[in-house]
């Protein structure tokens, strides 16, 4: 897996994530979508620069252009619910993709600190052949990203995957070095220090699902 860590140069980038963590502007939660969508698009940005282009003539009122497109079959897909905001954000640069959504989430079979990934809803295009770009704003401990990448591996083979996430622990980036594979692009907002006992990132942001779209029971 390559990893890019989008913070080692400073940019716009880091005011967005410096207002997703702080807790004096956590309570807007329409702040809180924007800013991941205005992430998304920083994200799409970078992301963009390690595809694939054909050239291909545009003809302007005075000539005709050379340029370069996007030859990639773009598909974004988003991990619920967290991923949604960020899925919005790099769909509207990639505004030609194609969309999936796969549900992830963390459950507590014991009431305790213990839990398991239950990855079970899937709506997606088909992937083989394509540019994957997986969104999700939190990699703590990378169960839920390896969750998601396994069940779409197990029906599809896309040409490339990129996995955009905002706030990552070490100890995430470690585990999916380990299981993912080597061709999978990382790409990482910002890197944090560790995770609590409750495998929540810190000093992170919280919860990020409930950020953006209230608490679930
Ligand atoms: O790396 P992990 O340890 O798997 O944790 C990261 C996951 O946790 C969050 O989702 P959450 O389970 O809170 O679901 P939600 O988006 O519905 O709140 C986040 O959006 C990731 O999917
Ligand atoms: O820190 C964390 C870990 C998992 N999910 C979140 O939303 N935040
Ligand atoms: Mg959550």
């Amino acid at each position: 897996m390559t990893v890019h860590y989008l913070s080692e140069n400073n940019s716009i980038l880091n005011h967005f994530v410096a207002q997703l963590r702080d807790v004096g502007v956590q309570g807007d939660r329409m702040r809180f979508r924007q800013n991941l969508h205005r992430i998304g698009e920083v994200m799409a940005y970078e992301i963009s620069k390690n595809l694939h282009y054909a050239p291909a003539a545009v003809t302007t009122p005075l000539g005709v252009k050379e340029t370069a497109f996007i030859a990639d079959e773009v598909v974004v897909c988003s991990i619920l619910r967290a991923g949604l905001a960020l899925h919005e954000g790099l769909l509207s640069f990639f505004d030609g993709a194609e969309n999936g959504f796969v549900s992830a989430y963390r459950h507590h079979p014991n009431n305790d600190d213990y839990f398991e990934i239950v990855a079970e809803y899937m709506a997606v295009p088909n992937l083989t052949g394509k540019t994957l770009i997986l969104a999700d704003p939190m990699l703590a401990t990378g169960f839920s990203a390896e969750a998601v990448y396994k069940k779409l591996a197990e029906k599809f083979t896309p040409a490339q995957v990129h996995l955009a996430v905002v706030i990552a622990a070490p100890e995430g980036v470690a585990y999916l070095q380990e299981h993912l594979p080597d061709s999978v692009h990382l790409w990482v907002a910002s890197l944090d220090s560790h995770l609590n006992e409750k495998k929540y990132i810190v000093p992170g942001l919280g919860d990020a699902g409930d950020l953006a779209y209230g608490v679930k029971l």
